[in-house]
């Protein structure tokens, strides 16, 4: 078994245990009241063509690194990630290894005003809902992690309820499933979710396949600013970054630094191509 493949054999009892309490019709017609889910892809496209955004990630614990960072106030270091110029928050909501929750969700979607990723691993169409009835704006759908049917079927109910989808990919035949999709936001994970050995060249040897007219996210392995910069010199309009944000005690310089840092690759890579 991959460390994937018992990811979610938890995440599928855990499911199961929030099934017990909480009916799909409930989160339904909590659906029903939320606000509208905001436009991930607009925030993520940015202001500008030449700016690289960064999803900045409340992230207390991995599977690979164990513990990163307590976070006892989510919704404090959300606010100071928007405070950064961060487009977009996400939100690890997987208990087990990544001590999330949906708590986490509602108070960070409580306290800020840009789209909210819900980031879990999604395997039933009742956490799409849940997604929804707890704020969520855009959700993560990881290819590896689902057939072509059940891709496409989460792909749809993802927009039928008004959300965007992150379609995270790590090889070029998850890439060429995620592009016949008609996925307007594209991830390259750099971190094997079967091994969990992480490398950040896997950006630059995956994009040759990647569509320009799609939001491409590097998720993953970003330690310093001068990785924002390799991204966004390969094509990367986006990064998402969660350990060095939750263990820098600076979060809102951290996603300044960041974003300032690939401007300059992004402008010469615009320019070059
Ligand atoms: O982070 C892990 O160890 C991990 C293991 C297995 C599945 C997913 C995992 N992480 C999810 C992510 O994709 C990251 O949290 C996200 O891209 C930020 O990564 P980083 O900046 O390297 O913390």
């Amino acid at each position: 078994m991959t460390v994937l493949d018992e990811i979610i054999v938890g995440v599928r009892e855990d499911l199961q245990e929030r099934q017990r309490h909480v009916s799909l019709d409930e989160l339904k017609a909590k659906v029903a009241e939320v606000a509208p889910a905001r436009d991930a892809l607009v925030a993520l496209r940015g202001a500008s063509k030449e700016s690289v955004e960064v999803i900045s990630e409340v992230k207390r614990a991995s599977p690979s690194k164990g513990a990163l960072s307590d976070i006892p106030e989510p919704a404090t270091l959300a606010a100071a990630y928007e405070a950064g110029g961060a487009a977009a928050i996400s939100v690890l909501t997987e208990q087990r290894r990544f001590k999330g929750s949906l708590d986490d969700l509602d108070a960070v979607r409580a306290a800020v005003n840009i789209p909210v990723l819900r980031k879990d691993f999604m395997v039933d169409e009742y956490q799409f809902w849940e997604a929804r009835a707890h704020g969520a704006d855009l959700v993560l759908l990881i290819v590896a992690a689902l057939d072509d049917e059940t891709l496409k079927r989460f792909f749809d109910l993802t927009h039928e309820l008004g959300m965007n989808a992150l379609v995270e990919t790590h090889a070029p035949e998850e890439i060429e499933r995620a592009v016949a999709l008609g996925a307007k936001i594209i991830g390259v994970n750099v971190r094997n979710l079967k091994t969990l050995e992480v490398d950040n060249a896997n950006f630059a040897r995956l994009a040759q396949y990647l569509p320009q007219d799609a939001v491409l996210v590097a998720e993953s392995g970003v330690s310093e600013a001068q990785d924002v910069a390799d991204y966004a010199s390969h094509g990367a309009g986006a990064v998402l970054v969660g350990e060095a944000l939750v263990k820098s005690g600076q979060p809102t310089e951290a996603v300044k630094a960041f974003r300032a840092a690939g401007l300059t690759a992004r402008k010469e890579f615009l320019a070059a191509s």
